[in-house]
């Protein structure tokens, strides 16, 4: 007799750039011992080139990156069913922004996993104030109204998705995702 097979918690990071995707969902993939995939690692050569020259994404630059996540996510999923079918996890980064990008990205079979998003929620001021403190970046401070201009805040209500507060240090906003997560 087979296990019925139990789909992979995947976690979507989300959030504006400085918003601390990549420093909490790195803190987050060690509390939950599990793989991880950085969004901005599967962009076209094209998008960071227009990013590196300051110019914001749109549309139609970012279909086939959400897409390679998308795909990507459910190659991972596929692999950690054959090989590991118990306490496997995915954490994911990517922006996000808008619905209609989280809609692709949860384009992932029901039977193979749970897609849960996490908005990695601050002020306008905290977020400038870490941008203007990260070097050796593609994404440069001046892109924080863009992205803030862009963005749609996942409303709970209706997307499953867990607010978490980004004042505190990233251990501690993953400490709290981790205790919201139900998994
Ligand atoms: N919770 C936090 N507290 C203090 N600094 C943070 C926190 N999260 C991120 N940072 C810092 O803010 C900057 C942006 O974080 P990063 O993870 O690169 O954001 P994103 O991936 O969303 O663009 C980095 O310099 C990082 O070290
Ligand atoms: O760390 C960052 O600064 C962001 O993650 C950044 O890299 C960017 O947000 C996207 O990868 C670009 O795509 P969007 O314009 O869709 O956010």
């Amino acid at each position: 007799m087979t296990d019925k097979i139990k789909p992979v918690p995947v976690v979507i990071v989300m959030g504006v750039c400085g918003s601390g995707k990549t420093t909490c969902g790195k803190e987050l993939q060690r509390l939950l011992d599990c793989e991880y995939i950085e969004g901005d690692l599967l962009h076209p050569k094209a998008n960071i080139d227009k990013m590196s020259a300051g110019v914001p994404l749109v549309d139609d630059d970012r279909w086939s990156w959400l897409k390679t996540i998308r795909d990507t996510i459910i190659a991972h999923v596929d692999r950690l069913i054959d090989h590991e079918p118990h306490g496997r996890a995915l954490v994911v980064t990517c922006s996000s922004l808008r619905k209609a990008y989280r809609d692709i990205l949860q384009q992932v079979p029901a039977s193979k996993a749970t897609v849960t998003f996490v908005y990695l929620k601050g002020s306008p001021e905290l977020l400038a104030e870490r941008m203007g403190n990260r070097t050796n970046h593609f994404m440069s401070a001046m892109m924080l109204q863009s992205q803030l201009n862009t963005l749609e805040e996942p409303d709970p209500t209706t997307e499953n998705v867990i607010v978490a507060d980004i004042r505190p240090e990233p251990k501690q906003v993953a400490a709290n995702i981790f205790s919201n997560l139900s998994l």
